[in-house]
């Protein structure tokens, strides 16, 4: 590691903590050796620019770690007419990479929630999205961690996420299966308390139970 590396705070919900982050020579330097272990020479004019396209896309790919879902969801506003009931965003996209693999998953979240302090800017729960998904991740985390980062700062009735995705490192190595699709849901407050309630957001996503 060189005299560049820094320490960088990973802002996730819980404390964060400090990493040490490699320099972008040393980032370079990974790719230029994973081109070779791959097969390829990384002298080759066509791969001589690769090293730093790489490490560009990477800082976007996992721009996630640099930002705080609180922030986002900090503003909350009440004028609404009293509307107190389900606010679903659904069919939200999202591109995010394995953990295990680092191989793209790609798919749409569902996010509903019932208001009981406010709501938030409908945008800001696709923003969450983002936050989370620019990170390495399995699809059950992901979950998780957006119906935790709702749930703590929006203080709502209840909350309902769902995501469907397709897991690239399913169907461009290992099993090699096309077209499955992998679904995963949490139900917070009413939600996981009140069966209708699970029904109503099933329906207004249009998926079956
Ligand atoms: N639960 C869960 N599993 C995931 C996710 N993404 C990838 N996986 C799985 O992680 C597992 C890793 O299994 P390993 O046996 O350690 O790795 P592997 O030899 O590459 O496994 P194969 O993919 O079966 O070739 C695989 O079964 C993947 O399908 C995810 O988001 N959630
Ligand atoms: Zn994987």
């Amino acid at each position: 590691m060189d005299a560049s590396a820094k320490l960088q705070t990973v802002k996730t919900l819980e404390q964060p903590r400090q990493i040490v982050r490699p320099s972008q020579a040393e980032a370079e330097a990974a790719v230029r050796t994973l081109i070779a272990w791959a097969g390829d020479d990384p002298e080759r004019e066509g791969l001589l620019d690769t090293p730093r396209r790489v490490a560009k896309a990477y800082k976007e790919l996992y721009g996630g770690y640099g930002q705080n879902p609180r922030e986002v969801l900090e503003r909350t506003f009440k004028e609404v007419g009293g509307y107190d009931d389900i606010v679903l965003v659904r069919d939200i996209p999202f591109h995010s990479h394995c953990e295990h693999h680092m191989v793209p998953f790609v798919g749409k979240a569902h996010i509903a929630y019932l208001p009981h302090d406010g709501v938030v800017g409908l945008s800001k729960l696709a923003r969450v999205v983002e936050v989370f998904a620019r990170r390495l991740q399995t699809q059950e985390n992901l979950t998780a961690q957006i119906i935790d980062a709702i749930n703590e700062t929006l203080n709502p009735r209840g909350a309902a996420v769902m995501l469907e995705a397709e897991h690239m490192c399913m169907t461009m190595r290992g099993v090699h299966t096309h077209g499955v699709s992998t679904l995963t849901h949490r139900f917070t407050g009413v939600f996981a308390e009140d069966r209708n309630e699970q029904d109503r957001f099933y329906a207004l996503v249009g998926k079956r139970a």
